[in-house]
């Protein structure tokens, strides 16, 4: 089932992938995924618990070795490159679970991802994540282990964007949070919307999901059932009782 949100028909994707196919050893868990993300869009991956999404993150990031398909970049296949030339070359990920080094501080976290001076250019400084997440710089000599889950999250986003990523992709970044601090985590990803950021997001929350993302991709059982806008998905309830359970 596809719905066209419509504006970039035609316009070559910043990312695609292409019949992805991936598999844990034995069990195939992945069964020919096409999607794409266009330069500045914000795309979504919705679906139930295990039904693939963050399977497809990993093949992206190559995290796991895809069985089959293709993802491209810029139209270049990104089989041949490990997961830190996938960072190198634009994509940027917030993984599931925040993963910052406990045992340094936010700012040794955030100059830890930081491109060289020429790369960032196009990219953030510190004073920009600071700017957004003014929680960061308060925080600026304390270790990782000792922030609250909110200011972990702000420092993954933060240390994401770091790399300075065309692509940002979000799996799950406001678990676990208090309903005011993912007010605060939705409100960057808008901000990041606003400055041309590429984003894919993986979220429980669909109502600020629909209200940020372009287009949405429902996953199950390891296949794309459904994609089009957020305006179609709202026109679907039935979507989203059947393959969201929300
Ligand atoms: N490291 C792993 N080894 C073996 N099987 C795995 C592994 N990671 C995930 N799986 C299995 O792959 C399937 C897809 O999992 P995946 O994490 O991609 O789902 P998901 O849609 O992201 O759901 P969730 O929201 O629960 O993370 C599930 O059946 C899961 O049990």
């Amino acid at each position: 089932m596809t719905e066209r949100a419509g504006t970039n028909e035609g316009v070559a994707p910043l990312l695609s992938l292409r019949g992805v196919e991936a598999a844990y050893e034995a069990s195939q868990v992945l069964f020919g995924i096409d999607l794409e993300i266009h330069a500045g869009e914000c795309v979504a991956l919705l679906g139930r618990n295990g039904m693939g999404k963050s399977t497809t993150v990993k093949s992206i990031m190559g995290l796991l070795r895809l069985r089959g398909g293709d993802v491209r970049w810029r139209g270049r296949s990104l089989r041949p490159l490990a997961a830190h030339q996938r960072a190198r070359a634009g994509l940027g990920l917030v993984p599931e679970g925040r993963r910052i080094f406990p045992n340094l501080t936010v700012r040794e976290n955030l100059l830890a991802t930081a491109r060289a001076p020429a790369m960032r250019d196009a990219g953030w400084s510190l004073d920009d994540i600071y700017g957004m997440f003014p929680r960061l710089r308060e925080r600026e000599h304390h270790l990782g282990c000792h922030l609250s889950g909110g200011e972990q999250q702000m420092l993954a986003i933060g240390r994401a964007l770091m790399t300075a990523p065309e692509l940002l992709i979000l799996d799950e970044a406001t678990e676990g949070l208090a309903p005011l601090v993912r007010g605060d985590i939705w409100r960057c990803i808008e901000l990041l919307k606003r400055r041309g950021l590429a984003l894919l997001v993986i979220d429980k929350n669909l109502g600020p999901l629909m209200r940020v993302a372009d287009r949405h991709y429902i996953l199950e059982k390891g296949a794309v059932v459904w994609r089009g806008s957020s305006q179609a998905l709202r026109d679907r309830p039935e979507l989203v009782r059947d393959y969201i359970g929300m």
